[in-house]
């Protein structure tokens, strides 16, 4: 058992992340599996620390001199330092020894007025987001156990590097940007404390989607309940009176041919995958600074599935197979997205710790749940970013298809009902939109923030598929005739959630990828410490998730087209406004941690989340 060097409750000196500043903390407690402390400074920040990184007292009353600040959130004395260093200032304070005193720095501080210097993204490459996370340059950074910082830091064909600048502000902006910047230096402490957390496994209380117990029952729960939904479905009259459905003995439900089909589909979006056609963009910079590269070819692979779906539908490829062992093929993904959810997890046991997602507990099952690496590659063939939008969302238009086909076949049908067809092209729409808008998924929370686990496999390849074709499934065998008029209110109903779903999605990714765009001007921001603004007027100035009302409205046009018969087919609305709910209130967590005083300003601009004066 490895032993410890101080005990809980001692007064000690901890260095502060990033700088050669010692401040007097307070040890509360200590993990013997990371060898960290968690010490608290004097203003509350709490951090976790390597033992080389605190020292007693005593070491410091002997030596005089070195900073004896007591706390962080007075450390304009580091501040200076840096800046001493910048083309704004004389180099001056570079000549101060480091035993000036705390007071002569908010002396200088205080004079140092003319001009700030703001630390400023370098014009951004493709869809990446750069952040500043308050340290000064040239940090040797103590955050964490970071065992392979040095070899990641070496260019590789797969990463390359952000830089910062420092922008001069004029004097007057200075005044204004003071009050707020003061108390946000608080957070910039917070932010280093986030980015320690970012890599170290996170405790009991921080665990999301109701911790173990939690997502234990999601695990079993989420399959169980697609398939009892299937079987309700399937049924003449799915009222409660009829239920449960009949049940399908296991065996019944298990076929190798519709496996390999399955798969067959599966190593076919592989390939399209692979293709070296569409650009090559970086995603968001990771934990150490790396940012990888993630081809957009998408919406070739589209095109390219729609060309062989055709052919084969030329060719007299019975596509009503799909729809007579559907729960067959709901049985087969699931299967898979099992032994690859086992796959990933045992390959995350080996994985270098700065690859592990920030979601990432410790706890076997709930990084079995939420992914404990954050984007799994074999070589350049990144595991969820191809899942997230090939197999998943592709094959679900693929199934709405064999929806339609079934429609006609069974209630013999010369064309499909108009239901149908508005089910399939609005969700045909929302499809290629984000095919057409792929690179937009690499600032999502599933990209940045969750691993790669059982939960995303299973949204990704069992849930899309088979829970969001669920309307045209429900169609085929409850048959609902749509007025004219009625269909042209649930298009203009349609068309209203799309406008604010891709218009905030679009502002959005425009002002991350270039915050300068000239077509962004008249948009009001917030400044933030990280160094990236918030927008506070236009669609984010309307409520704080106006992407979310818009797929919410676009939603429930795919259900009116069902009728009011049945509750069954507004299940994706219930189901998706509880799942937007939830990542709205995880979103607003993590902004809260990263822009701190910010962030709340925003709430207090914004007041509502998503939907106006409601909620
Ligand atoms: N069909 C489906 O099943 C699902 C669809 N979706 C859709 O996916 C899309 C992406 O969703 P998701 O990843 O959850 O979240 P968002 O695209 O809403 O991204 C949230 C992030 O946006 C940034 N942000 C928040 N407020 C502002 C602001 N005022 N100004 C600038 N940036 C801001 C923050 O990140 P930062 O500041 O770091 O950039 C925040 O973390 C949405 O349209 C959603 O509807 C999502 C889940 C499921
Ligand atoms: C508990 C449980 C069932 C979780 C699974 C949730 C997943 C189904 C969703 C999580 C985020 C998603 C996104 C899309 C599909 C659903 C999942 C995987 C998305 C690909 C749909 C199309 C959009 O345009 C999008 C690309 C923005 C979106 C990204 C998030």
């Amino acid at each position: 058992m490895p032993s410890r060097k101080f005990a809980d409750g001692e007064v000690v000196r901890g260095r502060w992340p990033g700088s050669s500043l010692y401040y007097e903390v307070e040890i509360l407690s200590h993990d013997n599996t990371s060898q960290l402390y968690t010490v608290k400074y004097k203003d509350g920040t709490e951090l976790e620390l390597k033992e080389n990184d605190i020292k007693p007292l005593t070491s410091f009353r002997q030596r005089k001199g070195g900073s004896t600040s007591s706390s962080p959130s007075r450390r304009r004395g580091s501040r200076s330092r840096s800046r001493s260093r910048s083309p704004g200032r004389p180099p001056k304070s570079a000549r101060r020894s480091a035993s000036a005193s705390h007071q002569a720095n908010i002396k200088e501080a205080r004079r140092e007025v003319e001009v700030k210097l703001t630390p400023l993204i370098l014009k951004p490459f493709g869809n990446s987001i750069s952040r500043y996370n308050g340290e000064p340059e040239h940090t040797e950074r103590n955050d964490v156990p970071h065992k392979n910082t040095q070899e990641k830091f070496s260019l590789s064909q797969e990463s390359s590097y952000i830089s910062t600048q420092y922008s001069l502000r004029p004097r007057r902006e200075e005044v204004k940007l003071k009050e707020i910047d003061s108390k946000e230096e608080k957070f910039i402490a917070k932010e280093l404390a986030v980015r320690t957390f970012e890599v170290t496994p996170i405790r009991a209380k921080d665990l999301e989607f109701g911790g173990v117990p939690g997502v234990f029952l999601i695990m079993f729960g989420l399959p169980v309940f697609l398939f009892l939904l299937l079987l309700i479905c399937k049924q003449k009259d799915p009222s409660l009176l009829n239920f449960p459905p009949p049940l399908p003995a296991l065996y019944e439900l298990w076929e190798t041919r519709v496996f390999g089909v399955y798969l067959l589909w599966f190593l076919i979006q592989v390939l399209f995958y692979l293709l070296p056609i569409g650009k090559v963009v970086e995603g968001t910079p990771l934990i150490d600074g790396r940012r990888l590269k993630y081809r957009l070819n998408g919406f070739y692979a589209f095109i390219l599935t729609s060309a062989v779906i055709g052919a084969s539908l030329f060719q007299g490829v019975e596509f009503h197979y799909v729809y007579s062992h559907f729960l067959q093929f709901a049985l087969g993904a699931t299967v898979f997205c099992v032994v690859l959810s086992v796959y990933l997890y045992m390959r995350s046991l080996k994985a270098p710790r700065n690859d592990l997602s920030p979601a990432s507990s410790g706890n076997a099952v709930y990084d079995f749940f939420i992914g404990r690496e954050l984007n799994p590659r074999i070589g350049t063939f990144d595991l969820k970013y191809f899942c997230e939008l090939r197999p998943g969302l592709i094959g679900w238009v693929v199934i709405n298809l064999v929806m339609l086909l079934a429609e006609m076949k069974i209630q013999d049908r010369a064309i499909p009902s108009l239901a149908m067809i508005l089910v399939n092209s609005f969700q045909l729409l929302y499809v290629v939109d984000a095919l057409w808008n792929e690179e937009a998924l690499l600032t999502t929370m599933d990209i940045i923030h969750d691993g790669f686990g059982f939960m995303l496999a299973f949204g990704d390849l069992v849930w899309v598929p088979f829970i969001y074709s669920f309307q045209a499934f429900y169609l085929v065998s409850h048959p609902n005739e749509v007025s004219w008029p009625m269909a042209s209110l649930i298009i203009v109903l349609k068309l209203c959630g799309y406008v604010i779903f891709r218009g905030a999605n679009s502002q959005k990714n425009a002002f991350r990828k270039n915050p300068s765009d000239p077509k962004l001007a008249h948009l009001k921001t917030i400044h933030t410490s990280t160094g990236k603004n918030l927008l506070v007027s236009g669609w984010w100035g309307f409520v704080r998730h106006p992407n979310y009302l818009g797929d919410l409205i676009m939603a429930l046009a795919w259900s009116l087209p069902c009728g009011f018969n049945h509750i069954l087919p507004y299940f994706y609305v219930i189901y998706f406004t509880m799942l937007l709910v939830h990542r709205e209130a995880r979103d607003e967590y993590h902004c809260k941690k990263k822009y701190g005083v910010a962030w709340e300003k925003y709430c207090q601009r914004v007041p509502y989340r998503i939907f106006p004066y409601i909620y």
